[in-house]
Order: structure tokens, then C-alpha cells, then sequence
């Protein structure tokens, strides 16, 4: 068997060596060619995977995606040819709710603000969406919720209309898919219009798809209303994204919201399971493909106060190093797939305990599980 596997996928060896030979390729290389003879493809969101891509597979039966989003997939199409297909749905949830956090923790030091008592809207309450809103209100935010999708499917859930959570939010982070059509479109989901509804000085992030905010539109709005912070993990146009807007947002990364050890081993194990499971293997051992983080405990003695969260937060995941990352590489060639192929080992919150002195407060236990570390007791 032969497994055509992008070279920025880890753990590819490990799991599917014992059944066959991998190949390795960059994901933006990968093309028709390469697919005779192949007869599994393993994927990451930089290859387009459709009919001009396939157009030589002659053996292919498996396709996975070692990402949560699917939009560079034609499912349609490997379905009518019969080619199994999955991706690796939440593989790299904890790693964007801690993207989010180190985020937030951030621009309110840099504004001075106090979290609590803020209103944050939440667009797109699925595996990454619901995992933030208990660390949204161990921070004291007020959260609102859109999703219209799951308030057709859910008669219990409340989803507040959009055009009213950005007039009343005072942060903003989006979580969708990126659909460009169907009941429920988010291409451009932002764009002037809804822009215009915004607070002066709301904060918003993107690091689910660039498409999701039209990226000329926000840039034409950064400049009338300059107390906004924008946080973009994600760019219309990538691995090219509008210099102009990268200099003009408060955070800028290179689409590694997900990149964390974690986020990357499940993200292979996932697509290796549903493979083993088709052919009648055991699943993939995940805990044993991770090393032991750097980081293994810390401890609290007070009270777990914003600042102190922030200390704890960017000791595990601290986004200015990607920021600055950034910000320096900018104006090399290929820089974005360079920065995300050469990205640093990055760790979860979950990675980290957390063990409390007698004196700190016992809600202090609360509110750091709620963050997402692991409470030692
Ligand atoms: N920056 C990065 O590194 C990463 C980005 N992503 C992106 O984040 C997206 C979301 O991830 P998950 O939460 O795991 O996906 P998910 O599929 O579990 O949840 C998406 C949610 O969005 C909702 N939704 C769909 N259309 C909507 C609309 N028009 N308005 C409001 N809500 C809508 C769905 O009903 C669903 O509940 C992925 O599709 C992917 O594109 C995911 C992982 C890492
Ligand atoms: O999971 C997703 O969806 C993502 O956006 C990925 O984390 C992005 O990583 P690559 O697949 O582009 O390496």
C-alpha cells in the first residue's frame, strides 16, 4: 500500500508505516501525478482535494484531513467515486479556546481592562465554540451565543442575532465553517455593513477561515475607527494576506491557532482511527505519541485574579512569540508556510497542573479548571 502524506503532518510514520509505504510531499505540491498508485491520501488544509487533483488516482480509497475544517475537500465528489473520507473533527479545539484566552489576556493588559463584567459573542457554537464558553466565564464574561444552524436543529437553543450580538458585544470571536453556500452561508459573513454595527472599541478575532470577514472592508473600517482591536489568526488570500491589514491589527498570525503538540496528534490519530477502523484495526494509543510537557505544574497561592490568570496563561501559550514571528518575517519569501512548517512545540493549558498553596481561595480551584488547566488537588 502506498500513503501520500503532506510532510507537516506528524505522527504519519508511527501509525500507518506498519501497513504500507509513506510518501512524503509539501501539501501545497501535491498534484495529479503523484496520486498513481496511491491508495491512501492524508491531507492538511492547504491542499485542494477534488476532481483536477484526483484525475490519475487509480487506487486511491482513503482520503483523510488531518484539520477540523473541511472547505479544500470536494466531498461530493470522493463520495460519488466511493473514496472513504474523513476529517478530525475538535482535533485542535483546546489549542484555539487557548489561542483565544492568551489572546484576550493580552489586549486587555495592553487597554487596561477588567474581563469581567464585558460581553463577548461567540459565533459558531460547535466543538471549538462550546469548549470556550466555560473559560469565557471563568474570566467573568457575559456571553452571547450565535448559531442559527443549531437553533433550527435545537428547540432549546437560544441563538441571538447576529446584526444584535455585534451591537452589543463587546468582543467578538467567530467560529464557523467557511460555506460559500447553502442555508446558512459564512463567506463573508462580515463584511461593511455588519462592521458598521460594531462598538468603537470592540475587540474582535477570527481564527476559524479568512473568507469569514471581508478583509478589504475591515481594513477600510480599521481606518475611521482606530480604537477596534482585531486579532487575525486567519486571512483572506493566504499564504499572501494583505500586508497593509497584517500591519494594522493588534494580533497577527500565521492560521497556527490550532497548532498546538496536542491539536496535531489527534489530528493524525483521528484520521488514522477511521482508517483502522475500515480495515479492522486497533486505534491509535494518542497519550503515547505526546512527550511530557515542559511544563508540568505550577502553583497558586492567591486569589485568581486577571492578572494572575494572564501570568498563567501565557506561561503555557504566550501569542506575542507568534505575533512577533510574524511581524519580523513578513516581508521574506514564502514566509507564511515557512513559519507554520517551522512552528515551535507548543503545549495545552490541559498539559499543565495547577496545585494550590492552603490559603488560595477555594473557588481559585474553580475558575482554573473552568480556564482549562488541569487542577491538582
Ligand atoms: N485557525 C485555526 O488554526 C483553526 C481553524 N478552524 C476553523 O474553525 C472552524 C470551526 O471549528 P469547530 O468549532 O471545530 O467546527 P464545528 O463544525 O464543530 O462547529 C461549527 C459551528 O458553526 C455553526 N455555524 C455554521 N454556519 C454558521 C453561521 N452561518 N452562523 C453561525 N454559526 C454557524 C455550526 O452550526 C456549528 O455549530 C472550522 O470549520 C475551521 O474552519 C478549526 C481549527 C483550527
Ligand atoms: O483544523 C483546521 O481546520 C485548521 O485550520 C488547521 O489547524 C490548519 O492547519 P493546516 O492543516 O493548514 O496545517
Amino acid at each position: 500500500m502506498r500513503i501520500l502524506a503532506d510532510e507537516n503532518m506528524p505522527y504519519v510514520e508511527e501509525l500507518f508505516s506498519p501497513f504500507g509505504e509513506v510518501i512524503r510531499a509539501p501539501g501545497r505540491d501535491i498534484g495529479a501525478d503523484m496520486l498513481v498508485d496511491v491508495d491512501v491520501l492524508l491531507v492538511r488544509s492547504v491542499t485542494k482535494v477534488n476532481a483536477e487533483l484526483l484525475r490519475k488516482a487509480n487506487k486511491l480509497h482513503f482520503v483523510g484531513t488531518a484539520t477540523i475544517g473541511t472547505d479544500h475537500i470536494d466531498q461530493q465528489f470522493l463520495s460519488d467515486k466511493g473514496i472513504a473520507f474523513t476529517n478530525a473533527p475538535g482535533c485542535n479545539a483546546y489549542a484555539v479556546c487557548d489561542y483565544v484566552l492568551s489572546c484576550l489576556l493580552l489586549i486587555a493588559e495592553r487597554r487596561q481592562l477588567t474581563l469581567a463584567g464585558l460581553t463577548m459573542g461567540v459565533v459558531g457554537i460547535g466543538n471549538i465554540g462550546k469548549r470556550l464558553l466555560p473559560r469565557l466565564q471563568a474570566l467573568g464574561l457575559q456571553v452571547l451565543v450565535n448559531d442559527p444552524p443549531r437553533a433550527a436543529a435545537e428547540p432549546d437553543f437560544q441563538s441571538t442575532p447576529l446584526n444584535q450580538l455585534l451591537q452589543q458585544a463587546d468582543i467578538v470571536t467567530f467560529h464557523v465553517p467557511l460555506q460559500r453556500d447553502g442555508e446558512h452561508p459564512t463567506f463573508h459573513l462580515i463584511g461593511p455593513s455588519q462592521l458598521e454595527l460594531l462598538k468603537p472599541n470592540a475587540i474582535i478575532i477570527n481564527a476559524c477561515r479568512g473568507e469569514v470577514i471581508d478583509n478589504h472592508a475591515l481594513l477600510q473600517h480599521m481606518a475611521t475607527h482606530p480604537q477596534l482591536s482585531v486579532v487575525l489568526d486567519v486571512w483572506e488570500n493566504e499564504p499572501n494576506p494583505n500586508q497593509d491589514l497584517l500591519r494594522a491589527v493588534d494580533i497577527a498570525t500565521p492560521h497556527i491557532a490550532g497548532y498546538s503538540q496536542e491539536g496535531k496528534a489527534f489530528g493524525t490519530s483521528i484520521v488514522y482511527d477511521h482508517w483502522a477502523n475500515l480495515h479492522g484495526h486497533a486505534p491509535a494509543d494518542v497519550q503515547a505519541l505526546l512527550p511530557p510537557p515542559d511544563l508540568a505544574a505550577m502553583i497558586l497561592a492567591g486569589a485568581p485574579k486577571q492578572s494572575i490568570l494572564k501570568q498563567l496563561v501565557q506561561a503555557v501559550y504566550d501569542v506575542r512569540n507568534d505575533d512577533e514571528r510574524m511581524r519580523q518575517a513578513v516581508n521574506q519569501a514564502e514566509y507564511f508556510d515557512r513559519l507554520r512548517k517551522t512552528y515551535p512545540l507548543r503545549r495545552e493549558l490541559l498539559s499543565t497542573h495547577i496545585q494550590f498553596l492552603e490559603l488560595a481561595e477555594p473557588v481559585a480551584r474553580d475558575t482554573i479548571a473552568q480556564l482549562g488547566f488541569q487542577v491538582r488537588t
